[in-house]
């Protein structure tokens, strides 16, 4: 079978499972998601196997994003934990909210919707296939899913589990698809078929999206990038800048939610950087800094104008001395990717000011970068971290899968 013909498969079977899985009912849906999890703890071995091939053949990947790749027990665990989670939370769908009588007689509402197919195209990260695919059968949606290639074997696997378990509940199997091979041709008549799939959720890089860009003919909500920043302010806790810091930044190298860039107020920069110096240095993290930096950390190496627009996903930080918010606003809005910065403060009036005023996702005050996450936020779980401004913006859950329609109910009324 040609590609197109394999591609136009998927798809024509995903518009016919949306119909099914619009209609589904809240118990068959949390069925499925209660097997899933089940099947996702009794597969251990299996698992194992396809894990370790796509180990195996991606030898030269660097550690974190190995770390990324790894299906173990402990992520098994935790997505299974997220299945359970995401039965348990009430259905968004049919539910009509905002119902308000008219002077007509009319009561207008509004009723949410699924938005039918999504097709997905994420890094190889297996934890990801059953958080997309639980949150598609939660929300009543179908989706055509395109993980990563080092990850094939691994979604292949988990792919057959999710169909099981739809199947088990008495839900069509096609409503959760992977695509079955690493060709990006496919990823090319994914995103070019209008006819089956409705939007697109592209979650990687540069690459990508200049891809999707370029060659999209179904709506997208973009994944992107994370230049995320850490605004040390003129005012502030420097206990409390140091932990923070340091967590934004080396908890985990790879996600995108990790702090990449640290902006340092001058007034702080003297007590605060030989501090969180200390810290990276002794953890392996290499520090490209602005001239008045290297004068203050002696193992920093200097930054280029590239380092301030770089995502590094690795133990490398870029740092800047700043002579007030203003310049560190400005420079978060230039150079920053839109996904989650962080102010560390403790001036009421500049903390207000960073939230109003920095063009991102998501915005903090005195927390890390690292809490942009769904799960953190209370979603139940994710399908990534929308950086777009339209339909969904920062961690998009079950809600950002849905859409609302208006709904009339009558009693006879005519319009005069
Ligand atoms: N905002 C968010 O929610 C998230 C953003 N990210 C971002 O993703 C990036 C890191 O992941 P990484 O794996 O390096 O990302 P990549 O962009 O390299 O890959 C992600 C996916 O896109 C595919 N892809 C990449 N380029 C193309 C192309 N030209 N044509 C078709 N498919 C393509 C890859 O396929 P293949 O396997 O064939 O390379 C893979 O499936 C970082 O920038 C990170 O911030 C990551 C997770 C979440
Ligand atoms: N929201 C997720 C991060 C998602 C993400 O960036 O993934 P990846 O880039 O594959 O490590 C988390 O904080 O765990």
């Amino acid at each position: 079978m040609s590609l197109t013909a394999y591609m136009d498969d998927l798809g024509r079977a995903a518009r016919a499972a949306a119909t099914q899985m619009a209609a589904a009912s809240t118990a068959a849906k949390n069925a499925a998601l209660l097997a899933l999890a089940r099947r996702l703890r009794e597969a251990g071995p299996a698992l194992a196997d396809a894990n370790a091939r796509d180990l195996a053949g991606a030898a030269e990947l660097s550690g974190p994003l190995r770390d990324r790749l790894k299906l173990d027990a402990k992520t098994l665990a935790t997505v299974a934990e997220g299945c359970e989670q995401i039965a348990a939370m009430p259905d968004p769908i049919g539910e009509i909210t905002g119902v308000k009588r008219r002077p007509s007689g009319i009561s207008v509402g509004q009723m949410r919707v699924p938005l039918g197919v999504f097709g997905m195209i994420y890094e190889s990260r297996p934890n990801v296939t059953i958080e997309a695919a639980s949150l598609a059968i939660k929300s009543g949606n179908a989706c055509i899913l395109r993980g990563g290639s080092e990850a094939i074997h691994s979604n292949l696997a988990l792919a057959e589990l999710v169909a099981a378990s739809l199947q088990e509940a008495g839900l069509p199997r096609t409503a959760v698809q992977l695509v079955n091979t690493t060709d990006r041709a496919a990823v090319g008549l994914l995103i070019s078929r209008p006819q089956w799939v409705d939007v697109i959720i592209p979650r990687g890089g540069k690459g990508l999206i200049e891809r999707i860009s370029a060659e999209a003919k179904v709506p997208v909500i973009k994944h992107l990038d994370g230049n995320c920043h850490s605004y040390v302010d003129e005012v502030v806790d420097l206990d409390l800048a140091v932990k923070v810091t340091d967590n934004a930044k080396t908890q985990k190298y790879s996600p995108c939610n990790a702090t990449e860039s640290l902006l340092v107020h001058a007034a702080q920069a003297p007590a605060f950087l030989p501090r969180i110096a200390a810290v990276f240095k002794a953890k392996g993290v290499e520090m490209r800094g602005c001239l008045r930096t290297l004068a203050l950390v002696p193992g920093a190496v200097p930054a280029t104008e590239e380092d301030w627009s770089t995502e590094y996903l690795a133990p490398i930080i870029s740092i800047k001395v700043v002579d007030s918010l203003d310049e560190a606003i400005a420079h978060i809005n230039r150079y920053g990717s839109h996904h989650t910065d962080a102010i560390l403060t403790a001036n009421h009036p500049n903390a207000m000011r960073f939230l109003r005023e920095v063009d991102s996702a998501s915005v903090m005050v005195n927390a890390s970068t690292r809490f942009a996450d769904g799960f953190e936020y209370g979603l139940g779980a994710e399908i990534g971290i929308s950086t777009d401004k339209f339909h969904a913006r920062g961690p998009v859950g079950l809600e950002g899968l849905t859409s609302m329609k208006w709904v009339v109910l009558g009693q006879g009324e005519v319009r005069r």
